[in-house]
């Protein structure tokens, strides 16, 4: 069932950057182009500097993404932006359905279904979420309550069309908490097994990316856990010798 898949090292910068971040993208880029590294990278800014950062890496082997996008292609929707949009300014990814907008803006797993299925009508690789409360965790019932949300979060695809996964139990998100391997390779195994069951083939190539707390110190253990594919990096995407850490941990 497993089959080797190019690890996926995206940051999420979430509300943070500003001017002096170009500094750590230059820094990334500089690292990317003296070294050979085994995965792919992409880094998802805040909107207002998705441009700015996709000039900055366009003769780079990174990429980059948005953290949201909406549903509808335009329209009176205030504070938001389209795929179109994403695109436009040089984005390839986006991040669908974080916990921190399934909780502070009630996003629901339709929702979030709808989202990703923009991105990829638009041509964008959707990074859909998921990820249990500590409250879930401790009833014991994490594993089928994050793939019945994963299952119900992701849409069907082509095989033109890429899809990724991330799984970030929200007990350690920017708490310096990581899941053990032994929880995290529980997991992962469930929602790979879930993949393949919903999706055949294509599920089995899914890349499922673990994010919460990911650390250069914590990385190489983590990446080595059979089904993850990558991480979804926050705190430690900010700054370019922790970020680059993690890439080269791959
Ligand atoms: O939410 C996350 C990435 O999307 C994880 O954030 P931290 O790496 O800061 O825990």
């Amino acid at each position: 069932m497993t089959q080797k898949i190019t690890p996926l090292i995206a940051g999420n910068w979430k509300m943070n950057g500003d001017a002096g971040s170009f500094l750590e993208v230059e820094v990334i880029k500089d690292h990317l182009a003296a070294n050979e590294v085994n995965a792919e990278v992409v880094i998802c800014p805040p909107a207002t500097l998705l441009h700015r950062v996709s000039v900055a890496l366009s003769e780079s082997v990174a990429k980059t993404g948005a953290q949201n996008c909406h549903s509808a292609a335009s329209g009176a929707y205030t504070g938001d932006i389209s795929v179109a949009m994403v695109t436009e300014a040089g984005g390839e990814f986006v991040i669908v359905g974080h916990s921190e907008r399934r909780d502070g803006y009630n996003e629901s797993n339709e929702d979030v279904r709808a989202k990703a299925i923009a991105a990829l009508e638009g041509g964008v690789v959707p990074i859909v979420c998921c990820g249990e409360s500590l409250e879930v965790r401790e009833s014991g019932k994490a594993i089928d309550v994050v793939v019945e949300q994963i299952i119900a979060s992701c849409p069907d695809f082509t095989n033109e069309q890429e899809l990724v996964v991330a799984y970030e139990p929200i007990w350690a998100i920017g708490t310096g908490k990581t899941a053990s391997s032994a929880d995290v390779d529980e997991m992962h195994n469930a929602i790979r097994a879930a993949l393949v069951k919903r999706f055949g083939e294509q599920g089995a190539a899914i890349k499922i990316l673990y994010g919460g707390s990911v650390k250069p110190a914590n990385a190489k253990e983590l990446l080595g856990v059979e089904n993850v594919n990558g991480a979804l990096v926050g705190g430690a995407s900010l700054k370019a010798d922790d970020f680059w850490g993690i890439i080269s941990a791959a």
